[in-house]
């Protein structure tokens, strides 16, 4: 069982993409309460991985509850909204949180920017994400759970930099 944790601020994604991921769809409106996770089995050449992907609510009031659950974490996505730079800001903050949890090679961490369809109101260019994402040493993929853009590549990328023992 290889468990991942969806981080970042309200509304970024972070349901949409467990969602498109699992059930290959999207929906306008998925509330989140507290936490709730899904599995997924991925199959790669050398071995195969199962998710368990735990989605934990964006809003404040349920931060403290979740705190509990990314504790073994073997992978975090970091999600931020294209369209929001305060959403990048949050996505630091959370990786902060991460850093003083675990040590660098106990967890594997990528920072994802949802919404590529939202293309005009973009205020995060790729660049800025990229280079944030390179200068921590963290995985980084832009993505669209609505337009089905880039999904399987961000758990592929995490089920590849596992050891594939778990
Ligand atoms: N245009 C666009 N909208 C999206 C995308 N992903 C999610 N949304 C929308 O953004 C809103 C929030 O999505 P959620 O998946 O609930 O976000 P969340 O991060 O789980 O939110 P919380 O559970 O409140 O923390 C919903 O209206 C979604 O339909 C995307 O890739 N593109």
């Amino acid at each position: 069982m290889y468990k991942v944790v969806l981080l970042g601020s309200m509304s970024v994604g972070k349901s949409s993409l467990a969602y498109r991921y699992v059930r290959n769809d999207f929906r306008e409106f998925l509330p989140t309460v507290g936490c709730s996770f899904f599995t997924q089995t991925l199959k790669l050449e050398e071995a195969t991985v199962k998710f368990e992907i735990w989605d934990t609510a964006g809003q404040e009031k349920y931060q403290s509850v979740c705190h509990l659950y990314y504790r073994d974490a073997h992978a975090a996505l970091l999600v931020y909204d294209i369209a929001s730079k305060e959403t990048l800001k949050r996505a630091k903050l959370w990786l902060e949180d991460l850093e003083k949890k675990f040590l660098p090679d106990e967890i594997v961490i990528a920072l994802v920017g949802n919404k590529t369809d939202l293309a005009a109101e973009r205020e995060v260019t790729t660049e800025e994400g990229e280079e944030f994402a390179r200068t921590k040493g963290l995985l980084f993929l832009e993505t669209s759970a609505k337009s089905n853009y880039q999904v399987n590549d961000i758990f592929m990328a995490i089920g590849e930099s596992s050891d594939g023992s778990r």
